[in-house]
């Protein structure tokens, strides 16, 4: 896989898998925080030279990545289209990393890839050049490119709109359905798809449709995952990043293939009614996502071709609202 060393582009440098087969995600390498955002449950705001002034901040996304969703759907959700500018890379990534296009430039810099805004931030950078990246126009850096992160501290930095997807009550409790998900749903379809050993894969697939059917559960009753379900929260936000790509790519091109999202009831409605709250469909680019998966992974798909189907509407009928809570007003007045 390709990745920077001392700098340097390199396509041979690292290995995806372990010895035993099993997908091994290396970390992010970018962990400041804004001044005043909130790391965790019970944890005190940092304090950092990176004021969350209006216009100052950028987001790079790519609108096929589930990582970078969460962060996009943040921005989107708190009303902070006009505090944080976001610019996109191409969906197709090939040897060369993610690139800039006519269609999709650099805002900034010209530049025709996005290991140059690493290299911008640190010439020696050693380490995967991964989207999203919050980007300081001032200082001319990267303040970080942790997803679980972003989330968190767009949410608490900045004002925004009225209400929190992450509130200071929940805290705990979001934090820790984030991490619970993290392994078996969010990472666990990419240790099906780049499992290199048959029990490694099956490993991944069976804590995936564990995990998928106790959500399920948890979903009969309640409209969304924390607390008594009443509020939309930064939980639903890492778990629709998920479940809004599955049947498109994950269940072919990753094998994810025991079941559908939509032949769950619950996850199903779930799923459509975070699709229609206000402000999330423009953050889904469904051409975006699967000429990504199936085009960007020529190991697992050589003839490149998209797959085409299903044939499923995020905007029918999802019947959540008969369940106590809903969006928050500031989404829906
Ligand atoms: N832990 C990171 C993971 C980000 C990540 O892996 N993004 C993928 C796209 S879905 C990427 O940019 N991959 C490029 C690479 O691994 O070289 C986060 O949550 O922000």
């Amino acid at each position: 896989m390709n990745m920077l060393v001392d700098g340097e582009w390199r396509t041979d440098a690292y290995d995806s898998t372990n010895e035993e087969g099993e997908f091994d995600r290396s970390e992010s390498s970018f962990r400041d925080w804004l001044d005043g955002s909130v790391a965790a449950a019970g944890e005190a705001p940092n304090s950092s030279e990176f004021e969350p002034e209006s216009g100052r901040y950028h987001l790079y996304i790519c609108r096929a990545c589930p990582w970078a969703h969460r962060a996009a759907m943040t921005r989107q959700l708190r009303g902070l289209e006009d505090d944080i500018s976001i610019s996109l890379v191409q969906p197709e990534r090939y040897d060369e990393g993610w690139e800039f296009s006519e269609e999709h430039p650099d805002p900034f810099h010209d530049y025709e890839y996005l290991r140059e805004v690493y290299t911008d931030a640190d010439p020696d950078y050693t380490g995967r050049v991964t989207v999203p990246v919050l980007w300081d126009k001032q200082e001319e850096t990267i303040v970080n490119n942790e997803s679980s992160e972003i989330m968190r501290m767009l949410d608490t930095a900045f004002d925004g709109n009225e209400f929190s997807l992450y509130p200071e009550d929940l805290r705990g409790e979001i934090d820790e359905i984030v991490d619970a998900i993290y392994d078996p749903i969010n990472n666990g379809v990419y240790r099906a798809g780049f499992a290199g050993t048959q029990d490694a894969y099956e490993d991944a697939v069976d804590d995936l449709f564990d995990a998928l059917d106790h959500w399920e559960e948890v979903l009969a009753d309640q409209r969304y995952l924390a607390g008594d379900g009443e509020r939309l929260t930064l939980a639903d936000v890492a778990m629709f990043a998920t479940l809004v790509r599955f049947d498109h790519v994950y269940h072919t091109h990753f094998k994810c293939n025991r079941r559908a999202i939509h032949e769950y009831p619950n996850l199903w409605g779930y799923t459509k009614d975070l699709y229609q709250t206000p402000g999330i469909e423009e953050t889904v680019n469904m051409d975006h996502i699967t000429r990504h998966y199936y085009v960007s992974h020529g190991d697992l798909n050589p003839t490149r071709i998209v797959a085409v189907g299903p044939d499923i509407d995020f905007t029918e009928p999802h019947s959540r609202d008969e369940l106590p809570g809903g969006p928050p007003a500031a989404l829906t007045e």
